[in-house]
């Protein structure tokens, strides 16, 4: 079942180990098929060097193991919470990389302060409200989609402009238009992390960039008019 979707999400976990975003087990990535309404995640616990695309288990929105035999990651119900409130994202990815999740720790958002953010993130990238005891102790892993979900409808934010926040005293879900792309942009998300902390280390008065900067960069790379690379224009940057 999903043959193709499982050896694509297969591939994104191993990147997480090239990419080091990962220690241990610490990540997981899946990605999901919207005609099925299905999702291939990666399983709880196994080693990135022992993992097989045929370890990659299928769950339906309700998290039920359609295939598998392996228990799928322990988040498996915040990265299900993501993709039904968020129709247009393909993959999604956890990490605990080291910069982003000490913004996380810090429940701190990562401000714009330039244009390597500004070519992935419109904006800066959020952070949650710390989770009630009630929420901990509830149905944990939804409870951290749904504050994640909060976090962008009180903010007004498009996960497709801002693909990635920080759980508080958590650490990043990142996200794409597939497992590929959700790579991509963890990836941004722990480099803007580790610049902007240094950023802050050099001047710790420094502005977030100028709106103006910030449009220029986004809009050239995404939306109708994007022109950056060697697509036709409007097919953005990837
Ligand atoms: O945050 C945690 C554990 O606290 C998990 O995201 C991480 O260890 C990965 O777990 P899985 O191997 O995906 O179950």
């Amino acid at each position: 079942m999903l043959e193709t979707l499982k050896e694509e999400v297969f591939k994104a976990n191993l990147a997480l180990t090239k990419y080091e975003l990962v220690t241990f087990t610490w990540g997981n990535v899946s990605g999901i098929d919207r005609e099925k309404g299905l999702v291939v995640i990666k399983p709880s616990g196994v080693e990135y060097s022992e993992m097989t695309s045929h370890d990659m288990v299928v769950v339906d929105f309700e998290g039920q193991v359609l295939e598998g035999n392996f228990k799928p990651s322990s988040d498996t119900a915040t990265h299900i919470a993501l993709y039904q409130s968020f129709p247009e994202i393909g993959g999604v990815v956890h990490t605990h990389s080291t910069c982003a999740t000490s913004w996380a720790q810090a429940g701190r958002p990562i401000p714009s302060f330039g244009t390597t953010q500004a070519d992935y993130f419109y904006g800066e990238i959020p952070c949650t409200r710390k989770m009630t005891r009630e929420e901990i102790n509830g149905n944990y892993e939804l409870e951290t989609g749904k504050v994640i979900i909060e976090t962008f409808r009180k903010k007004a934010l498009d996960p497709i402009q801002v693909p990635g926040v920080l759980v508080h005293s958590h650490a990043p879900f990142a996200w794409g238009k597939s497992p590929k792309d959700a790579i991509h942009n963890a990836v941004v998300l722990e480099e803007v992390a580790e610049m902007a902390w240094r950023t802050l280390t050099i001047n710790p008065r420094t502005s977030p960039m100028e709106q103006v900067l910030l449009d220029r960069h986004y809009l050239r790379k995404h939306g109708e008019n994007a022109y950056y690379g060697q697509g036709e224009k409007g097919s953005g940057i990837r």
